[in-house]
């Protein structure tokens, strides 16, 4: 076990950037209640503030009364709001030469005040419900995943016969359901085995963070032990109890305290003390692993006792399976896919899930075999299901009527272009609908889907430049400069050049030409640059190149790295570059 596996690995920023690209969160303003109320007033103006559940009498005098309420109410009342449009004419009368704005143009008087957040408000909402376009929200259904959740299903549910389920792998490219649905079909197992009083649980680990054998024993082992302490805490419980009635019967009842244990596993008082003496020693026993320092035999063990510790089938459902081979090979598995001939009391199943097809190459041929005794495969997703899939949550993310027709269709177009990725849909239509609320448009369109698609494409690029290692960001800033400056077909030498003398400025190490091509070709792969070779006849070929991404942005990006923001003017190197 490679003990500097264990420091935690630094989150990859994807949720992060996932809330970060949000438009403020408008969920309080579009509730089911604001709903209701609109519609009781639906005869008034879009926007007359009857969300605020002011009720339905406030429309008539609502002038007067907005500018007394002003100062007590909580949240600010739009009542007076004729629409967006009233408010921005409003701000505009205040301007400079109105008394009421202060040198700051901040607005003093409180009567009649468009605060900060009112014009925002004012505006008709157009969300219902977002959370449930966000990647967090499980759907409670899923089109288009029948066949798979059935296969899932039939395999688990020997589970539910106290039998061991087949290990099963599911493949599929991202964002094609794999998650979501196995989620779906533990959720089901978990809630039909307690139907039934069979012990089965489902135990879900991403390996994505968790991504050794250490960190995936010691989250199992804890996440049993913890489990196991909650049922000797209600066992304890039980019995003290059983003690004392016993007792009681004996000193008060003069009864005898065997008779009062009558209809119970015990025989004698000494008999439950003995039991209750064993589950005190076993919570006393069960150690909590820590996350890092034990040797990785330990931990096993300690897990393993912990599963068997009573009666149950437990599903362990590895996400992203090929992160924690790629991390740390394939002992985790070997170990895991051993453990049920040599356990007594637990059966164990591994579901893992991947979207790397090949990540089995690696594996020890008994694990590959044993692991992939079920392989289910999640194919991409066509145009028609994801807008199928869209329609679904559309449904209840948004406001009946927000969305125009072509939107939808086009989200669907655009994802499935991308490898058929529900995800990537579902990103497209949350994001084109905040941007339609932040215009204050009134229902989403077309252009805000191309808008969308421009921004998520965006962001991608910068999150990819931003995790860059320098020298690949060095070689990258080479480029923009050199485009920056006009020129076109930029070949390798001239990156190269420059690229010298940029290290030489920051004090890096300078990689020789030939590593600097390989930068150049991971910079391809990524789509941030797009090269060609071409040949130069008898001079040999050379690889030609152009950015593929927007120039400025990549370059503040790249700036914002301590490391490059010290170059100050790199002119002169430009420049060098035609006097070389
Ligand atoms: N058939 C479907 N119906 C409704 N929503 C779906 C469907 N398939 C996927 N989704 C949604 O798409 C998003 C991505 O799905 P999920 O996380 O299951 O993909 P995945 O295949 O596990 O991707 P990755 O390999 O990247 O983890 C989730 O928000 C999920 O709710």
């Amino acid at each position: 076990m490679d003990e500097g596996d264990h420091t935690p690995r630094a989150d990859d920023g994807t949720d992060q950037t996932d809330d970060d690209d949000s438009v403020d969160d408008d969920s309080d303003r579009s509730d089911g209640s604001a709903s209701d109320i609109a519609d009781l007033n639906s005869d008034g103006p879009p926007g007359t503030g009857s969300d605020f559940g002011d009720g339905p009498d406030r429309d008539a005098d609502s002038s007067e009364d907005s500018d007394r309420d002003s100062g007590s109410r909580s949240v600010p009342d739009p009542v007076t709001d004729a629409g967006p449009e009233t408010a921005e004419i409003d701000n505009g009368s205040r301007d400079r030469s109105s008394p009421d704005v202060d040198f700051d143009g901040v607005v003093l008087d409180d009567d009649d005040n468009q605060g900060l957040f009112d014009d925002l408000l004012s505006g008709e909402p157009i969300f219902e419900n977002k959370e449930v376009l966000r990647p967090s929200y499980t759907p409670h259904e899923l089109p288009h995943r029948n066949d798979q959740i059935n296969r899932m299903a039939t395999i688990l549910v020997s589970a539910l016969r106290g039998e061991t389920p087949s290990n099963i792998l599911i493949y599929g490219k991202t964002g094609t359901g794999k998650t979501a649905s196995a989620k779906f079909v533990s959720q089901e197992l978990e809630s039909t085995s307690q139907k039934y009083d069979v012990p089965c649980e489902v135990e879900y680990i991403n390996c994505e963070v968790t991504d050794t054998q250490y960190r995936v024993l010691a989250q199992l082992a804890n996440t049993f032990i913890e489990e196991n302490q909650a049922v000797i805490a209600d066992q304890l419980e039980r019995l003290e109890g059983l003690r004392a009635d016993a007792t009681d019967a004996d000193e008060t009842a003069g009864r005898d305290a065997a008779a009062a244990l009558a209809d119970t596993e015990f025989d004698s008082i000494e008999d439950l003390d003995d039991r209750i003496e064993t589950l005190e020693d076993d919570a006393d026993e069960m150690e909590e692993v820590p996350m890092t320092g034990w040797p990785t035999d330990r931990v096993y063990s300690t897990f393993f006792e912990a599963v068997d510790y009573h009666e149950r089938v437990v599903v362990i459902m590895l996400d992203e399976i090929d992160k924690l081979v790629e991390k740390s090979g394939d002992d985790t598995l070997y170990n895991l896919s051993r453990m049920n001939s040599e356990l007594n009391r637990s059966r164990i199943s591994i579901m893992g899930i991947s979207n790397d097809l090949k990540f089995t190459d690696f594996l020890d041929p008994r694990v590959k075999s044993s692991l992939g005794e079920e392989e289910i495969v999640f194919p991409p997703y066509d145009a028609n299901q994801l807008r199928d899939i869209l329609q679904h949550r559309a449904d209840t993310a948004f406001k009946p009527d927000a969305l125009t027709d072509d939107v939808i269709p086009l989200c669907a177009a655009f994802a499935a272009q991308e490898h058929g990725d529900a995800r990537r849909a579902l990103d497209l239509l949350r994001t084109a609908g905040e941007l339609a609320e932040r215009s204050q448009a009134e229902i989403v369109a077309e252009k805000h889907v191309r808008q969308a698609q421009d921004k998520i494409e965006l962001d991608r690029v910068v999150e990819v430049v931003r995790t860059l290692p320098t020298q690949s960001k060095i070689v990258l800033f080479a480029v923009i400069l050199l485009e920056k400056n006009g020129v076109h077909n930029i070949n390798t030498g001239e990156v190269f050049n420059i690229y010298k003398r940029l290290c030489e400025e920051i004090d890096a190490d300078v990689l020789t030409q030939r590593r600097v091509t390989d930068l150049i070709s991971e910079l391809d792969m990524l789509g941030i640059v797009n090269a060609v070779v071409v040949s130069k006849g008898r001079y040999g070929r050379t690889k030609e190149m152009g950015l593929s991404v927007p120039v400025e942005e990549t370059e503040a990006v790249l700036l914002s790295d301590s490391r490059l923001g010290d170059i100050e003017n790199a002119q002169p190197f430009v420049q060098a570059r035609f006097d070389n």
